[in-house]
């Protein structure tokens, strides 16, 4: 039985009517995907402080009437005694023009035509019961960065 460390992480979702605002991350982890906004929780911060200074500052908007949790994610490596916990948040609403940032580069998306084969390979699992309003925990074990050895996912009513 392997040891974790765990790592907090978080994930914020801006929604505007249909569609959803994304970033394709242009460096470091996850370089090459569009995911939401988000990334490790700093020291003193909470997760959803953590989640809006993230948003302000890969999407360049400011998260207005705070966010709320829609899921919790567990990410585990082959190989790898790192567990990324993610807290996934909803920003209830936004002010400010999404701009490009180092990190990310926003753009809206459709929420019938995510780009899934651009994107981690969970986000299609557990992307379709946040965008019916539903919340989640899940856990996905990965080999390397594409495959996922073992998942664990399910839509529940309280976080
Ligand atoms: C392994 C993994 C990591 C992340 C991540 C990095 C930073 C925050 O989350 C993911 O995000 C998504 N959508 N799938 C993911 C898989």
């Amino acid at each position: 039985m392997t040891v974790y460390t765990r790592k907090l992480f978080t994930l914020a979702f801006i929604r505007e009517g249909d569609k959803v605002l994304l970033g394709f991350k242009k460096r470091g982890f996850g370089q090459g995907r569009w995911n939401a906004f988000g990334g490790k929780v700093e020291p003193g911060e909470t997760t959803e402080e953590g989640a809006i200074r993230e948003v302000r500052e890969e999407a360049g908007v400011e998260v207005v009437g705070g966010v709320e949790k829609v899921g919790e994610l567990e990410f585990t490596f082959e190989g790898d005694t790192t567990l990324m916990h993610v807290i996934v948040y909803h920003a209830r609403g936004y002010t400010g023009t999404p701009t490009e940032s180092e990190e990310m580069k926003p753009q809206w998306f459709n929420v019938d035509n995510i780009p899934y084969t651009k994107m981690w390979p969970d986000d299609e699992l557990w992307y379709p019961i946040y965008l019916r309003g539903g919340k989640f925990r899940g856990a996905f074990h990965f080999r390397g960065y594409d495959q996922i050895l073992s998942q664990k996912l399910e839509e529940v009513q309280t976080l």
